[in-house]
């Protein structure tokens, strides 16, 4: 079965001129349907860069990326734009809208599906509240949610379309360590029942283990995990 994320050769440059600079290096990497790839490293290594390329935000450049079998090295903005229609994204800073309720938050997620009726984009919306366990706290700006809840409200908005790809970047890390286990534990249950394949930024240790597999990246380039290094 093709990958859902194929990356061959991908180099990536920020700036013009004197002030170009490459902040990634010949990445090659396949990612599998269904499957959880946790992406860490240190800070600067060009983890989010990739991320947003996977995910559409960024065009990439140089060599092949293609995502859902569709290659979108020099694609264009609209296919940049239809691309990103089969993603969910979650962020750090759950990024809600804060004069919107967490209903109104979720339905978001469902803007770029304008062949959905509204009655079915509430229905939908509620549904998921309910799965992440927000179902008391649809009508709730996100200014009366606690952290946790706030992150939980950016998942449902996520996975409401049931995108086949999941992209966090540092989805943990403005949470304490019982919220942010919930947090993952709750992606991972959702996204495996929804058969959807998760690419994940982080520098938080404690949530590695809901990995199918750990890939490293320092200096713009993927390496080998450093205590990997130490066993071989
Ligand atoms: N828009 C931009 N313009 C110019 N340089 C950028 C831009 N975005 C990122 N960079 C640079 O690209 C490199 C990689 O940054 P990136 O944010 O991808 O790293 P990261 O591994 O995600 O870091 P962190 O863990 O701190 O989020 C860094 O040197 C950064 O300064």
């Amino acid at each position: 079965m093709e990958p859902v994320i194929y990356i061959n050769n991908l180099d990536h440059y920020f700036g013009k001129g004197a002030l170009r600079k490459q902040v990634l290096f010949d990445i090659n990497l396949e990612i599998n349907i269904g499957e959880i790839v946790i992406m860490t490293g240190p800070s600067g290594s060009g983890k989010t860069t990739l991320l947003t390329m996977c995910g559409g935000l960024r065009s990439a450049q140089s060599g092949s990326l293609k995502v859902l079998g569709t290659e979108l090295c020099g694609a264009s903005a609209k296919q940049l734009t239809i691309s990103r229609r089969h993603h969910g994204y979650i962020f750090q800073a759950h990024n809600l809208h804060e004069s919107l309720t967490a209903l109104q938050n979720v339905k978001m997620g469902l803007e770029l599906h304008p062949d959905i009726s509204v009655a079915e984009m509430n229905q939908r919306s509620i549904e998921m509240l309910e799965l992440v366990g927000l179902g008391d706290r649809v009508n709730y700006l996100p200014e009366n949610l606690s952290g946790g809840q706030k992150q939980r409200v950016a998942i449902a908005r996520a996975l409401v379309s049931q995108p086949k790809i999941l992209l966090a970047d540092e989805p943990t890390a403005a949470l304490d360590k019982q919220s942010g286990r919930d947090v993952v534990d709750l992606m991972h249950k959702l996204a495996k029942e929804q058969d959807c394949t998760i690419l994940l930024v982080t520098h938080d240790n404690r949530i590695l283990d809901v990995a199918d597999r750990i890939i490293y990246m320092e200096d713009g380039r993927l390496a080998k995990a450093p205590d990997l290094q130490k066993v071989s």
